[in-house]
């Protein structure tokens, strides 16, 4: 059989359960998730690696999701002969094929509202392919055989070990599927990702047994430290093994060695300790050990080069070279260094970079690595930019060598640094770790704080989770412009920068009122003179990304042409593209599309796509898009847009996902194809809604209507812009919020 079915027998087992074991930041992300999108019928994709728990994430949905006591069926679709998957997933006729003698239902039907997973989807027959995407679509599918077409009530999850967007590229798999079945994806790393799970899972599954095992300390510490290829898999059929196999139920670690693969545990010894120093950071691995052991070795002796000597079973003679070589190199690490500082400190970084570079080989101890790696960050940065990638590992190794030992707060603005090139290259997994790891940090650091909690807010606003960037500001007292100047480490005023996620979120949120607030106060502040020039700046942006989702032409030209001409005399490369983003969008707005594109489009690639920056893609995608399709260029539009999509969706970027699609459709309108266009407006209005973005749901349901309108169906257009305006604050003056108001009166009086 290549499909299993099955209910939950009883209300016990459907509540939250805790079938998905393991507290990892991986695990938990997972849960989150899970549970966020379990109540909704939207289909789900899951990546992980063979063995990982796919399955496990699957029933989890099943069992939070809105049928629980429907039924779980599970598909895989590697097992299936390709000649049979069609009629094993839809159905066949009686008389359909030879040998088709009796009408047999298919898993779409035989799932009714429940789970339908299809596991290995990546297998799927590319023929079939767009089979499933209509059931995706139009939630009717037609058994093999048969004129009529089935309602499908389920949901579908879908599950892959294989990297999907490759084989979209390769062709392998159709990409108008892979686009509906990637909306929402949940990353299940494999277990050597996630090696503090073990102990939990062992303890799990351990339980499980019908013989009671428990391990001794040194037992779970192999097998955290064993290699998993088979992921949670393997680790279960070990345990299972254990239970039946080991005479003792408390297993040791001679126990364990009969049971792993690899080498027994014995020689494992000297592998360990190189493991141990190949991991550390720095340059001579070699030197680094020679010091290690000969200072150990003075100390056991007291330091008695003599006696030390013996112990390491060299001459004096050999203790003493390694001594004196020892201190030559401290007295050039130290001139190098202070060297290498001056220079970063005159502003002189390209002849400070061969200095710091030879420090940083020198330094063996971690402080003055971490000085000298981020002193190097710094002076590569200057030079190259921000997102140059030799600055960015070295920010990354001098984060390592000072994790424990250097100030915090230097620790901090480090690694808000990483943090930033990871936002603008749309890393948001990564981004969304280091802000976590910064919110830990920074408990009793009031300016690590500050910082900790705008990056975290920055990065689940990109994420697409408008609410939780507002609960975030909030748990960092960041809400209504609090704290002006409260932290500057990063040379400029971070609450001006929370302000400005406050509104975009807020907008997203539909708290159009509160966004307007916050664009009022990001207007005074870029007028106030005593701003410093960076400061005015982000003041400016602020204002101006506001401006331009209320759709204030005037102001938003006003506010773009003045970043524009600021950054440009500050040298600020990147603001100065977004300047030139926000003019394009108010010269459009004012009659010159052409113009106005170009600007948007120069913008971005010119100055913030520099050294892979992606940050706003999606924003002056869904502009230019707009901005074509008004001016008829509906083919281009489409183009623009299905990139802009794909690019969102391979990082997981949501915040004008929405957006987007709403631009796709009603450029599929455009050329013709209103059908398709008004499925995709649907699937819109509901992934919008799952998004919790409003403006995006307003605006799908409005072209709905409009389209419903152009075939006389008043009643449907109708209900499209009522069930849309459920729940939205009536005021706040969002233009998108208006149209739909307007359509409404409309309508009205047509009807
Ligand atoms: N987090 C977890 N908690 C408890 N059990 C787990 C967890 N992850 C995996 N398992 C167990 O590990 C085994 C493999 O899990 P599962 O079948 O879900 O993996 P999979 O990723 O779907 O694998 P494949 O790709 O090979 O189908 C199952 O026995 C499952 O119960």
């Amino acid at each position: 059989m290549s499909a299993r079915m099955s209910r939950p027998s009883g209300s016990a087992r459907l509540g939250a359960g805790a079938d998905l074991i393991g507290e990892s930041l991986a695990c938990q992300r997972v849960r989150q998730l899970i549970e966020r999108m379990a109540p909704t019928d939207r289909p789900l994709l899951i990546r992980g690696p063979t063995g990982a728990g796919k399955e496990v994430v699957a029933r989890r949905v099943h069992r939070l999701g809105i049928q629980p006591e429907a039924p779980f069926v599970d598909v895989n679709c590697a097992a299936i002969p390709e000649n049979l998957v069609e009629s094993e997933l839809f159905g066949h006729a009686r008389g359909a094929f030879t040998g088709a003698s009796n009408y047999r239902a298919g898993f779409f039907q035989q799932v009714g509202p429940g789970t339908l997973f299809l596991d290995e989807i990546g297998e799927l027959p590319l023929a079939l392919q767009p089979k499933l995407l209509r059931v995706l679509e139009t939630r009717e599918f037609r058994p093999v055989g048969s004129t009529d077409a089935l309602p499908f009530h389920g949901r579908i999850v879908a599950a892959t070990h294989r990297d999907l967007a490759q084989m979209v590229r390769d062709g392998q798999f159709r990409e108008d599927l892979y686009y509906r079945l990637a909306v929402f994806v949940v990353e299940l790393p494999g277990l050597d990702q996630r090696k503090e799970d073990i102990p939990a899972l062992v303890r799990h599954f351990a339980g499980q047994q019908s013989r009671a095992l428990s391990f001794t300390p040194e037992a779970m510490q192999r097998l955290y430290r064993q290699d998993w290829p088979g992921n949670v898999r393997q680790l279960r059929n070990l345990i299972d093994q254990l239970s039946v196999l080991a005479e003792d139920s408390r297993i040791d670690l001679a126990t364990l060695a009969h049971f792993l693969p690899g080498q027994p545990e014995h020689t494992d010894l000297g592998d360990e300790l190189a493991d141990a120093v190949l991991k550390l950071p720095g340059g001579d691995k070699l030197e680094l050990v020679q010091d290690w052991l000969t200072d150990r070795a003075l100390a056991r002796c007291n330091g008695n080069k003599s006696a030390a000597a013996q112990l390491l079973g060299v001459s004096r003679k050999t203790v003493e070279r390694r001594l004196k070589a020892r201190e030559a190199q401290a007295l050039e690490l130290d001139a190098q260094l202070a060297r290498g500082r001056q220079a970063v400190e005159t502003g002189e970084f390209r002849s400070a970079i061969p200095l710091l570079r030879r420090a940083s080989e020198l330094a063996q101890d971690p402080l003055n690595r971490f000085e000298a790696l981020r002193l190097l960050g710094i002076s590569l940065r200057s030079v190259n930019g921000w997102l140059c990638p030799q600055a960015q590992a070295c920010y990354q190794a001098a984060f390592e060598a000072g994790r424990d030992h250097a100030d915090p707060q230097a620790l901090s603005t480090l690694q808000f640094g990483l943090w930033a090139s990871q936002l603008m290259t749309l890393s948001l997994g990564q981004a969304r770790a280091t802000a976590q790891d910064m919110l830990q940090r920074a408990q009793h650091l009031p300016m690590a704080r500050m910082e900790a909690h705008v990056a975290m807010a920055n990065t689940l606003f990109w994420l697409g989770d408008g609410e939780e960037t507002l609960a975030c500001l909030a748990r960092g007292d960041l809400l209504g412009g609090a704290r002006p100047g409260g932290a500057d480490m990063q040379g400029f005023d971070l609450s001006t920068l929370a302000l400005t996620l406050e509104g975009l979120a807020a907008f997203q949120c539909g708290r159009f009122a509160q966004a307007r607030t916050a664009m009022d106060i990001l207007h005074q502040r870029a007028s106030a003179q005593h701003h410093t020039a960076f400061n005015r700046v982000m003041a400016l942006q602020g204002a101006g990304w506001l401006a331009a989702l209320f759709e204030a032409t005037n102001q938003l030209a006003e506010l773009g042409e003045a970043l524009h001409t600021l950054a440009h005399s500050q040298e600020l490369d990147f603001y100065q593209g977004i300047g030139r983003i926000l003019a394009g969008c108010a010269r459009a707005a004012q009659g010159d599309s052409e113009g106005g594109e170009t600007d948007i489009r120069l913008g971005y690639e010119q100055h913030i796509q520099r050294d892979g920056g992606v940050l706003f893609h999606s924003f002056q995608a869904w502009q230019r898009g707009d901005i074509l399709l008004r001016a008829g260029q509906a083919r281009q539009c489409l183009n623009l847009i299905g990139q802009a999509i794909d690019l969102a969706l391979e990082h997981q970027e949501r915040a004008y996902l929405g957006e987007l699609l709403v631009v796709r459709a009603r450029a599929l309108w455009a050329l013709g194809e209103p059908d398709v266009a008004e499925q995709e407006l649907r699937g819109v209005i509901s992934t919008a809604m799952a998004l919790g973005s409003t403006p995006a749901r307003l605006a799908a349901a409005h072209q709905l209507a409009l389209l419903l309108r152009e075939r006389g169906q008043f009643t449907l257009a109708q209900e499209a812009l009522a069930r849309a305006l459920r729940g939205v604050e009536a005021d706040g003056g969002a233009p998108v919020l208006a149209r739909v108001q307007a359509l409404q009166q409309a309508l009205l009086a047509e009807y």
